[in-house]
């Protein structure tokens, strides 16, 4: 049997360590529009190096299940990245600790469907991994031409299961 992380709902309080939770519970920072927008201003800590620029991709990605096998995380060393969903289905967001250079036990969160994250830079991550169709997504991430990018495959690979 292989080892197995538990889901949990996702949080800005769990994910702090991690990166920011978007989304639109709390009162806005603003009332813009004539009244009819409540901007909820400024949410996320962007972080593009001194040799990147922000961009915004969109990914069409194939919708995974639970239990859902985890081989690899993943992390940005120069850039922050943010994952916005086109939709409003759930998706699965694995995180882990640094433990000095290799990530630690990855943690699994899945939102409420109407969240959005920024993962910090430098954070271990699993990749963007939606549980629904269409697993479309706007990325705002480092456009660059120097390397941006870390993997650590896992020697075993851990069951991401539902709680
Ligand atoms: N490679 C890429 O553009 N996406 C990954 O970084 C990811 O986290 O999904
Ligand atoms: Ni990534």
């Amino acid at each position: 049997m292989t080892r197995q992380i538990p889901t949990h709902p996702l949080t800005a309080a769990a994910f702090a360590p991690f990166g920011d939770v978007l989304d639109v519970t709390g009162a806005p920072d603003k009332i813009i529009n004539q009244g009819l927008c409540g901007r909820h201003h400024d949410r996320a800590t962007l972080d593009f190096g001194p040799q990147g620029r922000a961009g915004i991709s969109l990914f069409n990605a194939e919708p995974r299940a639970l239990p859902y096998r985890l081989d690899m995380v993943e992390r940005h060393p120069e850039g922050s990245q943010a994952f916005i969903p086109m939709h409003q289905h759930p998706f699965l967001v694995i995180v882990a600790p640094d433990a000095g250079g290799v990530p630690g036990t990855p943690l699994a969160f899945v939102t409420d469907g109407a969240q959005a994250i920024n993962l910090y830079r430098g954070t271990w991550h699993g990749v963007l991994t939606p549980l629904a169709a269409p697993g479309l997504f706007a990325v705002v991430d480092r456009i660059g031409t120097t390397a941006n990018l870390q993997e650590h495959w896992f020697d075993a690979p851990y069951t991401v299961i539902d709680l």
